[in-house]
């Protein structure tokens, strides 16, 4: 059926199509009506027939009853009007054959019915026959009235039978018309159907798709096609439709191509423009700026939006400046030159300079003529162009030799540096490798050390022993770098070295005084401590202890002092000699300065074993030393410590070290002693006694005792020494001897001394001004104290000023070290003291090695014999000629004596006798507190000034 309808020559326009459909809609109407005609006609026959033998039956019965009538009542009716037959008989034929009867057409009864017709007529035939018989039968004749009656039932009969035939008849007719209607209906369906088919195939289904295409278009998408066959109006809409999406499809594709090239061209101007090295600009032709990126207002140090408002180029340069890039502007704005690049310093908006590269090429905007370009900060650049300069400069003229090498090390370049010092030409090398340098003193190793270097780290620095051209060995000190492509390979090598032969033998000698003593050449105390942690690493490491030896010689001072400075060096440098003799070759022997030496015992498998070295090092120290000009004995303490036992650091073992030393020296000397714990609870107690110290300092603990000094002959009290005295609230009264020594070492003596000086100076002028206006006073001054201030003479003297104390009031009692340690500073202050007429005294005379050389050398005014001395003078002792000659020398140097710690009557006989001058002890006085000092001198003077007795002075006390 579907190809039957393709092949059928279907309409091609719509118009045809809608004339066709009209077409057939109205043959349609027209067949509906044409077959309903037929049924109705069929209905109106079937009706025409039915009325038609109805008739016929009435007629029947009609002609019976008149008949009868007439029969019956002859006058009052007549016989039966023959019209009646031949309307009957009409009928009849009408039915029979067709025709028309009472008015009715009827067409011929159908053949299935005309039995019952041709059955009718006979019955007909034979009524008639009846009723004839009838109306010619006498009137009382009922044998023919019964025959009517029987014929004219039968006819009846007839007629009904025929009236039922032609009912079945008309049932049949009439379901027929309702088959054929039903037929025509659905036919009308199937024919609408076909139609409603066509139409949506060939007209919906294509608007449907055309309305579905435009719907697209509108909403953008263009690639739909409907591709419709061209047949007709709508194949050709959509024909023209999709052309036209085509079309536009294309043209929004180009469109779209142009939008992207136009973003991808304004993505480039933006991707030029911002950027944070090139400043972009737009010049019109009157040379104002009309746009910059955000680089060139940075660049240049302007707001963007002044710039690009007609910013008048001129501004940005200085008028010189300007005037070049003016022309050369105008050169691109006439159009003979196309582009140009050139360099120029530019002025920013706050004045400061800037160099700038600037390229620039001509334009068209707006049919103008204008010019576009870029302009590059090359301040840096110029910086490093000068920098480049000055390199080259430098590379010429510089005192170091420079090599440039290829990543082989074939030698590219040298500059004169080189050829000056390794004598070769930039001929001679260029194209040679660097080994031609060598002077063989470098293995294998510290080549590829170097190569090495190199390559991991693109640099190598360090000494290298070269040779010269004329043979020479020299040392370099080299400096490689390297330098690199870009990607990442190396270019060159470049090396930089000076001749350091000197510089390094110079060093090594800097060096070795550094670590080395100059006199012993034994390692000194830096070396020492160098050393020292390396023993304790390589202790630690191999879990050997080691011993530290301290070594401090006794008496060096002495023997120093006693045979000079020579003899004293060459006295440490054979005790160096001999320490060394003493230990292993892995042992280490340093000094650390002045008579102090330190011996490292290693790898000692039990601690014991340094117990025997210790012996060997006393014994050997102590033998006999031959010097240049004397036989010297001397002997040594040691403190012993062990690491790790005695220590885990070099500070506390070498503290410890120490205080076992001094441990030896407390036992007498020439002893070794070694460390133990008591030792550093000593030293935390002096640490404690310190601490007090410093408190009794600040809160003014202290308080001065006098004790007269006597002259012999008069046994008047003629001066006072001052005696400090520390009265400790849990240590009770410390002794002098005990705190002062501490004082010194912690510097306490400073502040302390001059409490000292104040207080007795205050002392003095008041005795003076009350009651002796010669009496003189005697201060102890440590030698530290003399060593610690500058000013000390200056402030004191000032102080004497301020009491008005004559300065020869005041005596200043030095010890015997003072004299022989006194360096150039002390000695100058003393002298400033005795310049200013004070006077001093040598406290302890004869205690140490301090030679009569000494006094005179400080101009000494009192020699004080050591109580040591004075102790011992018993009558008739041959020892008192010590005393004696004392005196007697001392006299004949100008210098007068104290004898210290006279106790007994027969002492001051024997000093008096001796002609001591002056006497101090328990026997003239002890040191008394300032008030009990005071009554005793009121006292003393008063009686001399009644008795001038000096022996009742010696009953008084
Ligand atoms: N056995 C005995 N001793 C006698 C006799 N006569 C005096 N002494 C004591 O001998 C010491 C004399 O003082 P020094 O030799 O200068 O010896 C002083 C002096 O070197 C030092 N010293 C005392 N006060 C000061 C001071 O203010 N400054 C300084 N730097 N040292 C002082 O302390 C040392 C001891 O002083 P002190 O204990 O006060 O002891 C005093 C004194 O009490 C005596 O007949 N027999």
């Amino acid at each position: 059926m579907t190809s039957l309808l393709k092949k059928l020559p279907w309409p091609r326009t719509l118009h045809s199509k809608a004339l066709w459909a009209v077409f057939l809609i109205a043959l349609l109407a027209l067949g509906n009506v044409l077959i309903m005609q037929l049924l109705l006609r069929q209905s109106d026959n079937l009706a025409a027939t039915l009325n038609l033998a109805g008739k016929m039956r009435m007629l029947s019965q009609h002609i019976a009853l008149e008949a009868m009538a007439a029969h019956q009542h002859p006058n009052d009716f007549r016989h039966v009007p023959q019209e009646h037959y031949a309307n009957f008989e009409s009928a009849h034929a009408a039915l029979r054959h067709g025709g028309s009867a009472y008015g009715l057409q009827v067409r011929a009864l159908d053949q299935g019915l005309q039995p019952a017709l041709l059955a009718l007529h006979d019955g007909w035939q034979q009524y008639r026959q009846a009723i004839d018989a009838l109306d010619k039968a006498p009137v009382a004749a009922s044998a023919e009235a019964v025959q009517v009656m029987a014929a004219s039932k039968r006819l009846l009969g007839q007629a009904e039978t025929l009236m039922d035939g032609l009912v079945q008849f008309a049932d049949t007719m009439q379901r027929r018309a309702l088959a054929g209607s039903l037929g025509l209906f659905a036919l009308d369906g199937l024919l609408l159907a076909l139609a409603y088919r066509l139409m949506a195939r060939r007209v919906l289904r294509p608007i449907r798709l055309l309305t579905e295409q435009c719907r697209d278009m509108a909403q953008g998408r263009y690639g739909a096609r409907t591709q419709l066959p061209m047949g007709d109006e709508l194949g050709e809409l959509a024909g023209a439709l999709d052309h036209s999406a085509a079309q536009i499809a294309t043209l929004l594709q180009d469109v779209a191509q142009e939008r992207t090239a136009l973003a991808q061209v304004q993505a480039m101007f933006d991707g030029l423009t911002d950027n944070t090295v090139a400043g972009v600009y737009l010049l019109d032709e009157s040379i104002n700026i009309i746009y910059a990126n955000e680089q060139l207002a940075h660049m240049l140090g302007y707001e963007r939006e002044v710039l690009t408002n007609h910013f008048p180029l001129a501004r940005l340069f200085s008028p010189a400046t300007y005037a070049v890039v003016h022309a050369r502007l105008q050169e691109r704005l006439q159009g003979r030159v196309h582009s140009a690049r050139y360099e120029r310093t530019a002025l920013r908006a706050d004045g400061s300079k800037i160099d700038i590269e600037i390229f620039g090429s001509f334009m068209t905007l707006h049919r103008r003529p204008a010019v576009i370009g870029m302009m590059i900060d090359i301040t840096e650049r110029k910086r490093a162009e000068t920098s480049v300069r000055r390199a080259a400069l430098v590379y010429q003229h510089t005192s170091e030799a420079m090599v440039v090498t290829d990543p082989q090390g074939v030698v590219l370049d040298v500059n004169p540096a080189f050829t000056d010092i390794t004598g070769y030409t930039a001929a001679e090398i260029i194209g040679r490798r660097m080994n031609m340098l060598s002077s063989g003193r470098h293995d294998r190793a510290f080549y590829q050390g170097l190569w090495a270097s190199l390559h991991d780290t693109g640099s190598w620095s360090g000494d290298i022993c070269n040779r010269h051209k004329n043979g020479a060995e020299f040392l370099v000190r080299l400096t490689i770098s390297t330098s690199h492509n870009e990607d990442g390979s190396v270019n060159c090598h470049i090396g930089l070295f000076a001749d350091v032969t000197e510089k390094r033998r110079r060093e090594a000698s800097i060096w070795h005084q550094a670590h080395y003593d100059h006199l012993t050449q034994l390692p000194n105390r830096q070396m020492f401590q160098q050393n020292l942690q390396r023993s304790m690493d390589n202790a630690r490491a191999s879990g050997q202890p080691f011993a530290l030896v301290f070594l401090d010689l006794d008496l060096f001072k002495e023997v120093n002092d006693t045979f000079g400075h020579d003899e004293g060096d060459e006295l440490l440098r054979q005790v160096a000699r001999r320490l060394q003799a003493c230990v292993r070759n892995t042992d280490q022997v340093a000094r650390l300065g002045g008579d102090e030496f330190t011996l490292t015992l290693q790898n000692l498998k039990q601690l014991e074993d340094a117990l025997p070295i210790c012996r060997k090092v006393l014994h050997s120290v102590a033998q006999p030393y031959e010097l240049k000009n004397n036989t010297v004995h001397i002997s040594v303490s040691a403190g012993v410590t062990f690491f790790p036992r005695d220590g885990q650091d070099g500070v506390a073992l070498l503290k410890h070290a120490d205080l076992a030393m001094y441990a030896a020296k407390d036992k007498g000397r020439n002893q070794f002693c070694e460390f133990t714990p008591a030792m550093e609870q000593e030293a935390q107690e002096r640490r404690l006694l310190l601490r007090d110290l410093q408190q009794a300092l600040d809160e003014g603990d202290f308080t001065l005792h006098y004790q007269p000094i006597v002259d012999m002959q008069s046994q008047r009290t003629i001066k006072a020494e001052a005696l400090l005295r520390w009265q400790q609230s849990v240590r009770g009264q410390v002794s002098p001897a005990q705190f002062i020594p501490l004082a010194e070492e912690s510097g306490l003596i400073g502040p302390l001394g001059d409490w000292v000086f104040q207080q007795a100076t205050r002392q003095l002028a008041e005795w003076r001004a009350e009651l002796d206006p010669d009496f003189q006073m005697s201060v102890n001054v440590s030698p530290v104290q003399l060593q610690s201030c500058k000013q000390q003479a200056q402030t004191w003297l000032q102080h004497l000023h301020d009491l008005q104390l004559p300065s020869s009031a005041l005596v200043i009692e030095l010890t015997e070290s003072v004299l022989m340690e006194s360096d150039k500073e002390t000695n100058a202050k003393l002298q400033t003291l005795q310049v200013a007429g004070m006077q001093l005294a040598l406290d302890d005379f004869g205690t140490g090695y301090s030679s009569l050389s000494y006094l005179k050398r400080l101009d000494i005014d009192y020699l004080k014999i050591d109580r040591s001395f004075v102790n011992q003078l018993t009558p008739g002792n041959e020892d008192n000629v010590l005393c004696e000659a004392i005196i007697v020398m001392a006299h004949q140097l100008g210098i007068r004596v104290v004898a210290e710690g006279v106790e007994t009557q027969e002492q001051h006989d024997i000093l008096r006798a001796a002609g001591c001058d002056y006497g101090q002890g328990y026997w003239y006085c002890r040191p008394v507190s300032p008030e009990d000092f005071g009554a005793r001198l009121r006292e003393e003077r008063s009686r001399h000034a009644n008795i001038h007795d000096p022996a009742l002075m010696e009953v008084a006390i």
